[in-house]
């Protein structure tokens, strides 16, 4: 039996744990350390985990999922450094932090692996990037992405391209809920209960989507099949196009991908 802690069990950190135990794992085999004691009572009582300290967690785990804010990250490497041995794998899902930055803190030959989630792994739709540090091998990639495939897609990438990866699918899940709260409150603006336009909102959203995987279509054409000459939906793109809601998707991605590569830097 393999055993995984989790450092940082917030909202990325119970995804990936609740995952691992929907996908079968033994909660004996997961180790927690988290910081807040309040915290650590309720996912005790919720999953049937034990939660220790970070060096304990670590010290006995194969894998060691670091899940705390990048601005953390680098306490939770002095504390852990002495105590991760060559032959554990890290596996960083912290926006920004770059392996480089892990191994400069851990022993020689201890592997890292960075990866970009998302929160749809708590429905077992994430998505997730990842890529192997200096010290990693095609095995160890292989390991982390077994860990992370019980809930979603994985997709091993450069390390170069994660900062645009992080801006796409790690905030992405964020984008399409602010487009579904634009939704609704247009739906409720126009005279629709709220309820009804809530309804209408997430089944059009998951119906487009499932179109999506399931057709291959590109996206523009599946768009054209919809704007009928002179139509409802040809008006309202236009007012997309007059608000610049296309270049705004750019500003908004590159302000991200901008952010992620600050974060790298400390700030
Ligand atoms: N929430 C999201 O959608 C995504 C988050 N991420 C990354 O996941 C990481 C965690 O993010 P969230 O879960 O959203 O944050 P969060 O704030 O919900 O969780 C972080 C957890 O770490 C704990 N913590 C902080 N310092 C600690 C320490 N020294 N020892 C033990 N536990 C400690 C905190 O108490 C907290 O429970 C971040 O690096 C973020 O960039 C990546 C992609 C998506
Ligand atoms: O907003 C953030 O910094 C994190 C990383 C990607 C999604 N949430």
């Amino acid at each position: 039996m393999t055993n995984t802690a989790i450092i940082g069990a917030g909202v990325m950190g119970e995804t990936l744990l609740s995952g691992l135990l929907r996908a079968g794992a033994d909660p004996a085999s997961l180790l927690v350390g988290e910081k807040r004691e309040a915290r650590a009572r309720e996912l005790e009582e919720k999953y049937g985990v034990t939660v220790v300290s970070n060096v304990e967690a670590a010290k006995g785990a194969d894998t060691v999922a670091l899940i705390v804010k990048p601005q953390d990250m680098g306490a939770v490497l002095e504390e852990l450094a002495d105590h991760l041995a060559p032959g554990q794998l890290v596996v960083s899902l912290a926006a920004g932090i770059t392996t480089a930055f892990i191994e400069s803190h851990l022993a020689d030959g201890v592997s890292v692996v960075r990866v970009m989630p998302n929160t749809p792994a708590l429905v077992d739709e994430g998505m997730f990037a990842i890529s192997p540090g200096s010290h990693c091998d095609q095995a160890q990639l292989d390991v982390a992405e077994q860990l992370l495939s019980s809930t979603g897609k994985v997709l091993q990438i450069p390390e170069k391209h994660q900062d645009a990866v992080t801006a796409i699918s790690g905030s992405g899940p964020a984008y399409i809920f602010y487009v579904v709260e634009s939704m609704v409150e247009s739906g409720v603006h126009l005279g629709l209960p709220r309820a009804t336009a809530t309804e209408l909102v997430i089944q059009t959203l998951f119906g487009s989507a499932k179109m999506l995987r399931e057709t291959g279509t590109h996206p523009t054409v599946l768009r054209e099949q919809v704007t009928s000459p002179a139509g409802t939906t040809a008006a309202a793109i236009r007012e997309l196009e007059v608000h610049k809601v296309r270049a705004a998707f750019l500003s908004a991605m590159e302000a991200a991908r901008d952010r992620s590569q600050e974060l790298a830097a400390g700030s």
